[in-house]
């Protein structure tokens, strides 16, 4: 069952001399309950097509269909009914909101989503940090604040995650630590996770890597056995 189909699809930023292509007439299906990467060089165009997939930008051009129905035709109210509801982000920054504790961050997004509250306390917990609650922001370390963003994407019980280079920011032993915390949200909950790398070995922990290269999919490699994030070469 695909959760994702790509079918044609463009993105062009900016006119005429400033005209930029970043996504170039590219198609790619994502199946459902898979740990996914999408690897590729600097302005391949990963960030583009995860943003359109996560309903963050539209196309100039094509399809993208979510769970068979067609998001690329979707208005702005739908798209944002589509990101409040199904689709959890993560970026390389955290974004929590300094003034709230780790609790808050993660509630805010419960309450946006209709859900009740216990919902961000399993999230918490999903990624570890019970001991947690009461902590601002400036009071965790890069790894918990990543997770908090992580509790936080989880607590409205998206269908998805999306991840753009979710490790960026992090030393190795943090970075792993996090990959960790995505593989068992991933086996555990059956959330489809999507993950932005630059590192072919990051890629090696996913069960399809998407391969991009000048806004377009060049390659879709199913991998049979997946290594540990304890292995991934740092
Ligand atoms: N909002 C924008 N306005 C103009 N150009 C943009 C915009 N967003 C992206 N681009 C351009 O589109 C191309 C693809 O960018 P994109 O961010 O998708 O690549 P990427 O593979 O995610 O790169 P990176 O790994 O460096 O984040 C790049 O040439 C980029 O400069």
């Amino acid at each position: 069952m695909n959760l994702y189909e790509v079918k044609a699809l463009t993105k062009t930023y900016g006119e005429n001399q400033g005209k930029v292509l970043a996504l170039n007439n590219t198609s790619v299906n994502i199946e459902k309950g898979k740990f996914i990467v999408v690897l590729g060089p600097s302005g391949s165009g990963k960030s583009t097509l995860l943003n359109i997939l996560g309903g963050m930008d539209i196309p100039t051009s094509g399809q993208v269909t979510f769970n068979q129905m067609d998001i690329s035709k979707y208005n702005k109210k739908q798209l944002t009914k589509l990101r409040k509801e199904k689709i959890g982000f993560v970026f390389q920054s955290y974004n929590l909101l300094p003034s709230l504790t780790a609790l808050e961050n993660v509630e805010f997004s419960t309450e946006i989503a209709g859900l009740k509250r216990e919902v961000a306390k399993e999230a918490m917990a999903l990624v570890g940090l019970e001991e947690r609650y009461n902590h601002f922001p400036s009071q965790l370390s890069g790894g918990e604040q990543q997770r908090i963003s992580i509790a936080r994407a989880l607590a409205k019980k998206p269908e998805v995650l999306l991840c753009d280079e979710p490790t960026g920011a992090l030393d190795s032993d943090t970075g792993v630590k996090i990959l960790h915390v995505l593989k068992s949200i991933n086996k555990g909950q059956g959330t489809s996770i999507i993950v932005i790398t630059h590192s072919q070995d990051i890629a090696k922990i996913a069960d399809v890597v998407i391969k991009m290269r000048n806004g377009e999919v060049v390659e879709v490699i199913e991998n049979p056995t997946p290594i540990s994030p304890d292995q991934v070469n740092w």
